[in-house]
C-alpha cells in the first residue's frame, strides 16, 4: 500500500513535469490537451479538465478508480472515457497523453490523407516510437462516441489520430508516450514541409526490419 501511495505521489509530479515541458515549448495551448497515467491497482490520475498544461498541481489531479468513478481531486478531463477506453484494449499501456500539437492537427485536417495510416514512414525514429497512425474520424471532443471510435482502433495501434482535433497516444511509461507524441508531431511537421517536393520515405523492407528489432 505504502508503496502505490508513494507511485501515485511520484506519478502526480510527473505528470506535472511533463505536462509543463510540453506546453513551455508550445505543444499544446490555453488549455488544450490531456495526461493521464495508470496506477498498479488499476486506478487512475488524470489531468482535470479545463486546466493548463503548463499549470497543473499535484494535489488537484483526479483520481478515478479503473471503472471510471471519480474518487477525488478536480473534476477530471471530459476525455476521461477516452483514456479509459485506450487502457482498456491497451493492458500493457501505462499513460495516455493527448494534445493539440499545431502540426498533428493540421495533417488531421487535410484532405487526402489515408486514414489506415495519416503519416507516411519518413524516419526509423519514427517508425520505432509511432510505426503506424490511423485516423479516428471527427466527433466532438468529450463525445462517448468518438472514445469508442478511439477503442475500436486502439487494440491494434497504441497513436491515433483525431480528425480536426489531434493525437492520442499511449505508451508503457508517461515518458514513452510523451516522447512518442512528439515524434509524431516532428513527423507531422516534416511532412508538411515536404509537400510539394519528391521524396524517398523508407521502403517496406526497411520498415519491416525496423519493427522486428
Ligand atoms: O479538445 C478538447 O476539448 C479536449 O480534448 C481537450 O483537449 C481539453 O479538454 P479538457 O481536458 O476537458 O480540458
Ligand atoms: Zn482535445
Amino acid at each position: 500500500m505504502t508503496a502505490l501511495v508513494s507511485m501515485a505521489t511520484r506519478m502526480r509530479d510527473d505528470i506535472c513535469a511533463v505536462g509543463a515541458s510540453l506546453f513551455n515549448r508550445g505543444l499544446t495551448a490555453g488549455s488544450t490537451g490531456n495526461i493521464s497515467v495508470r496506477l498498479d491497482d488499476g486506478s487512475m490520475i488524470m489531468t482535470p479538465t479545463n486546466a493548463c498544461l503548463g499549470e497543473l498541481d499535484p494535489e488537484r489531479l483526479a483520481h478515478l478508480a479503473g471503472d471510471g468513478t471519480h474518487l477525488s481531486g478536480d473534476k477530471p478531463t471530459k476525455e476521461a472515457f477516452l483514456h479509459n477506453c485506450m487502457y482498456c484494449e491497451r493492458p500493457h499501456a501505462g499513460a495516455v497523453v493527448h494534445l493539440h500539437s499545431t502540426h498533428a492537427v493540421a495533417v488531421s485536417i487535410l484532405a487526402d490523407n489515408n486514414p489506415e495510416d495519416v503519416l507516411p514512414p519518413l524516419t526509423a525514429y519514427y517508425v520505432m516510437r509511432v510505426g503506424s497512425l490511423p485516423l479516428v474520424p471527427y466527433f466532438a471532443p468529450g463525445d462517448e462516441a468518438l472514445a469508442l471510435a478511439v477503442k475500436a482502433k486502439a487494440g491494434r495501434h497504441h497513436a491515433v489520430l483525431l480528425a480536426n482535433h489531434g493525437p492520442v497516444v499511449s505508451g508503457t511509461t508517461l515518458r514513452d508516450a510523451q516522447y512518442a507524441t512528439e515524434e509524431l508531431e516532428e513527423t507531422a511537421r516534416l511532412h508538411l514541409l515536404l509537400d510539394g517536393h519528391r521524396t524517398r520515405p523508407l521502403t517496406p523492407a526497411q520498415v519491416d526490419h525496423l519493427r522486428r528489432r
